[in-house]
């Protein structure tokens, strides 16, 4: 049995960490949850490593909501930093969830941009640790989480001729 850890924030605007946990359950099975709430996206990175040493996660999703003022902008950028120096220390994944506020035009779309985002970044998660085949299989595909997937590109797209 594995244990996924799930850190997220009450800054943020939507309960991403539900939706995640909705579609891991609906994804697959051989996994526990372990979810621990912080006040913002700089307290992530220390919740992320407590879940790794102290509950032993095998892997940990970290949800957040940068604002739009470039305070938060630089929160965002400090907690990343964090989140990364995380994964290095423990050498396991942190996938970072975060929907900036500002990514959407209204609140209606950033609802729904936070639900999506969480759900897909919920089958990468269940796919790092069940079935990372699965992610190979889609390797340059252009793949999104949350807007459209970009696609793929070919030799044959447009460009310059040399
Ligand atoms: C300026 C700021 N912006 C954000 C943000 O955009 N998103 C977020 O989740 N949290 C923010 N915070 C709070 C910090 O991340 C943190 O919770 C506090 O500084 C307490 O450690 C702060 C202080």
């Amino acid at each position: 049995m594995k244990l996924i850890g799930i850190v997220d924030t009450t800054f943020a605007r939507y309960d991403m960490a539900s939706s995640a946990i909705d579609e891991l359950y609906k994804t697959g099975t051989g996994f526990d949850i372990k979810r621990y709430t912080v006040p913002g996206i700089k307290d992530t990175p220390v919740a992320a490593l407590k879940l790794f040493s102290e509950y032993n996660c095998d892997l940990v999703m970290a949800f957040g909501m940068p604002g739009p003022m470039p305070v938060d902008k630089m929160s965002a950028q400090i907690a990343s930093t964090g989140l990364m120096e995380v994964q290095l220390k423990t050498m396991k994944h942190i996938l970072e969830v975060f929907v900036h506020e500002d990514e959407a035009i209204d609140d209606r779309e950033l609802a729904w941009l936070c639900d999506n985002r969480s759900r897909e970044h919920a089958v990468n998660a269940y796919y790092l640790l069940f079935d990372p085949e699965k992610l190979t299989e889609n390797a340059g595909n252009g793949l999104r989480q949350g807007f459209e997937d970009r696609g793929p590109v070919n030799s044959g797209s447009a460009g310059h001729k040399h």
